[in-house]
């Protein structure tokens, strides 16, 4: 679904350059649900915003959906923003009109496309799982509950792709895991593929997949060790923080010039930060980097 090269964006302000991506590769598959993590100014918001056609990449290559994002004309982005991502930001529920009911909200942004939809707009609250509170104003939805409905207004134009950043940034944790539920559950059953940027570690230990970008690249992947039964929206391991460390395992990517980044606490440990080398040598078909003699 989404196949990223070498990506590189660098904002201009004024005589300033900031390299924001610096040679991203990633990969995700169609129906993938997976969060991305870093550290702030990491680079996060902007991929995001490149995956959401917000912006253009600087350089290399960007792929969704089969579609080229670096060299798509204007026009085509447009309809690239409109038919194929959906967009959930933190504080979605401030762009919702308070004193209308949550139908009303759902049906509001397709009424301003020229489409009267009440029935999709009552099966989008389905989806999410509010279909008790459809003539519920807003103001009298929990927080959590109004995220659910800016989510029923992401899935509008039936996205392929669903973007979410901070998701859960302002919701309580039992709120949060509800809302990661309910992404999963949209993700099995209607295929969607979605990208969570996140802060929060323990939210991301939630998903398949979590990717970790450090300085405008992706440093480590983790990878949960067992998938979840089919047909069943249980997670595989039990709750808790001992069982959530067990369920991932970590890799370090390798670049395509065979680079790899060494979690910054290894170096740290084992002395060879100072050096600025280390030795590689084969040994018993393991690579070992030792520090230099
Ligand atoms: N529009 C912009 N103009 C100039 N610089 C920008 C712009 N957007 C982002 N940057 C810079 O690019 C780098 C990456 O920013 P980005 O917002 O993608 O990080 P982030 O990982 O999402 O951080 P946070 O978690 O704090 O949101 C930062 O150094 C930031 O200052």
């Amino acid at each position: 679904m989404i196949q990223c090269d070498n990506l590189v964006k660098i904002y201009k302000i004024a005589d300033l350059e900031v390299v924001a991506l610096q040679g991203l590769d990633l990969q995700v598959a169609a129906g993938e649900l997976m969060a991305i993590i870093g550290s702030s100014g990491s680079g996060k918001s902007t991929l995001l915003n490149m995956l959401g056609g917000l912006d253009r990449p600087s350089a290399g290559r960007l792929l969704v959906d089969g579609r080229d994002l670096l060299t798509m004309s204007e026009k085509d982005l447009i309809r690239y923003k409109r038919e194929t991502v959906g967009f959930v930001w933190q504080n979605n529920a401030r762009n919702l009109i308070p004193y209308l009911t949550a139908l009303q909200n759902v049906e509001l942004p397709m009424l301003l496309q020229g489409r009267r939809r009440r029935e999709r707009a009552r099966e989008l609250l389905e989806a999410v799982g509010l279909s008790h509170r459809v003539n519920n104003r807003l103001n009298q939805l929990s927080g959590g509950e109004q995220q659910r409905v800016a989510i029923a207004i992401a899935l509008a134009n039936s996205p392929k792709l669903l973007l979410a950043d901070e998701p859960t940034g302002s919701v309580d944790t039992a709120m949060a895991n509800t809302i990661l539920d309910l992404f999963r559950h949209l993700s099995r059953s209607l295929g969607l593929t979605v990208v969570i940027v996140t802060h929060d570690p323990q939210l991301a230990k939630k998903v398949d997949r979590v990717v970790a970008i450090r300085d405008g690249k992706t440093s480590s992947e983790m990878l949960r060790r067992r998938v979840p039964e089919e047909g069943t929206d249980e997670l595989p391991v039990e709750e808790g923080a001992a069982g959530e460390e067990e369920s991932h395992v970590e890799y370090a990517i390798l670049d395509q010039a065979g680079r790899v980044q060494i979690p910054a606490g290894f170096l740290e440990t084992t002395g060879v930060k100072q050096s600025g080398k280390v030795q590689v040598v084969m040994e018993n078909g393991r690579i070992v980097l030792l520090p230099p003699k």
